[in-house]
């Protein structure tokens, strides 16, 4: 099995060009379901879950190829049927935009429970809702569920919560719908107004993406194009963090800086210092890091998936700092594995009380999910000694090579395989502090 191996990093310093959006990626491969004709996108990142997807692709007839210089071409005209993997659809989070994708052409889809990481509670309640409000019936089964709409037909749906996934999905499902669909609380996120974009590059009718309130009217057919996805705001993110942890300074390009505005202001408080151009930001450690106090929320606010790695730049913070998780109030699986680092946090529910500034010891940690994988990363470059990370195939998920990335900036930092029992045990013993 393949592990990442890190000691002790001295500052930082260089540029690292940020990959297309995971999450974004994931919507729009979907996306192009609604098509009648060829597709290609431009910065679809190289990762597990893209892979999966033209995996699934593949199975339903709509042909991908990767060409050479990244771009991906996806031809709907060729899909037979909309009855996807189970085990494939699980395999990962988004696989339920091709729920939305498909349902007004075929009239019924077939699909594996989404997977993706394990957060305790992701509910999909509120894509259920949304999607029942135009017409579609759901049938659920021991490992997969159906869709099945004879007639989708727009309506007016108030979401209980914000929520991007179930933005999206109805977007998707109301583009080809009878009639206007008015999508109320709807989220913000950069990924929903990407989604939004292309589709009406193709011909959508999509109003309000990017506010709270977003009106699709429903159209006929919908044609093909170029799109190119933004880049990783998240990725982005925990880049911008590693010049706090481990000093130097830190640019990041191909990014789009406003996407980054709440972590910008939060790293700001936290000591770091920013320099932003049209498409690049640069964080310069400053030497000195302040406790500070951080809620998460939907964008506009400080994003759940830079909670963690920024919680590993907090430990190295001198001074009580305080994280509170209110999008999943149970991601804290990276807490146990940085106490076993010697970090000093309690867990009282959501919420983790940073005792920062105490030394860090190397240690073998897993990462269970993929920012559990930055935070630890972002951990070992603090850490005296050696760091063992395991759990690399979620890291994976998300980054395209993030070694390769760190590296380049002076980390040492580098995959290693190792005997799976070999790693289990030193799991098992290492030295867990109190
Ligand atoms: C593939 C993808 O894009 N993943 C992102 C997406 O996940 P995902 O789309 O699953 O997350 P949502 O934005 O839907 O979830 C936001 C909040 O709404 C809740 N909720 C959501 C749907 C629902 O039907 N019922 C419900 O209660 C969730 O439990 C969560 O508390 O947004 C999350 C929140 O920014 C990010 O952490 C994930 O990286
Ligand atoms: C939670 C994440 O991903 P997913 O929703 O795909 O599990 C993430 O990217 O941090």
């Amino acid at each position: 099995m393949n592990i990442i191996r890190l000691e002790r990093t001295g500052p930082l310093n260089g540029s690292v060009k940020i990959q297309g959006s995971k999450n974004s990626s994931l919507a729009l491969m979907a996306a192009c379901c609604l098509s009648d004709s060829p597709v290609t996108l431009s910065g679809i990142p190289d990762i597990y879950d893209i892979r999966v997807i033209c995996d699934i692709a593949d199975d339903i007839g709509m042909k991908t190829v990767r060409h050479p210089n990244g771009d991906i071409t996806l031809d709907p005209r060729s899909i037979r049927h909309a009855d996807i993997d189970k085990e494939k659809a699980s395999s990962y989070r988004a696989s339920y935009y091709f729920v939305g994708a498909l349902l007004a052409k075929f009239g019924k889809v077939s699909i594996g429970f989404p997977g993706g990481d394990n957060f305790v509670s992701r509910p999909i309640d509120q894509h259920i809702k949304g999607l029942k409000a135009m017409g579609a019936r759901f049938e659920f089964h021991e490992d997969h569920y159906t869709v099945e709409a004879t007639k989708l037909t727009g309506a007016d749906i108030y979401f209980d919560m914000i929520t991007s996934g179930a933005t999206i999905n109805c977007m998707l499902a109301a583009v080809l719908a009878e009639g206007r669909t008015v999508l109320r609380g709807a989220a913000k996120d950069p990924e929903v107004v990407d989604t939004a974009i292309m589709l009406n590059e193709f011909g959508a009718n999509i109003s309000g993406a990017g506010t709270d309130t977003i009106r699709i009217e429903g159209v006929r057919s919908l044609g093909g194009g170029h799109h190119t996805v933004i880049p990783d705001r998240l990725i982005a993110g925990a880049f911008l963090m590693s010049a706090g942890i481990a000093g130097g300074s830190v640019t990041v390009t191909d990014v789009i800086p406003d996407h980054l505005g709440s972590c910008i202001a939060k790293l700001t408080e936290i000591g770091l210092q920013f320099e932003l151009r049209d498409q690049s930001i640069t964080a310069h450690s400053t030497g000195k890091l302040k406790a500070t106090r951080v809620r998460t929320s939907m964008y506009p606010g400080f994003a759940t998936d830079l909670q963690q790695p920024l919680t590993a730049l907090l430990v190295t913070a001198p001074g009580k700092s305080i994280v509170t998780e209110k999008i999943y109030p149970k991601r804290f699986q990276h807490v146990p594995q940085l106490r076993r680092m010697g970090a000093d946090i309690e867990l009282r529910g959501s919420t983790a009380f940073i005792r920062g500034g105490q030394p860090l010891a190397g240690n073998w940690v897993h990462a269970a999910d993929i920012r559990a994988g930055t935070c630890l990363m972002l951990a070992g470059m603090a850490a005296e000694g050696t760091t063992c990370i395991t759990g690399v195939e979620h890291i994976e998920r998300g980054y395209e090579d993030a070694i390769g990335a760190f590296r380049s900036l002076g980390a040492n930092i580098s995959l290693e395989q190792v005997d799976a029992a070999h790693a289990e045990e030193k799991l098992r013993i290492g030295s867990v502090q109190p």
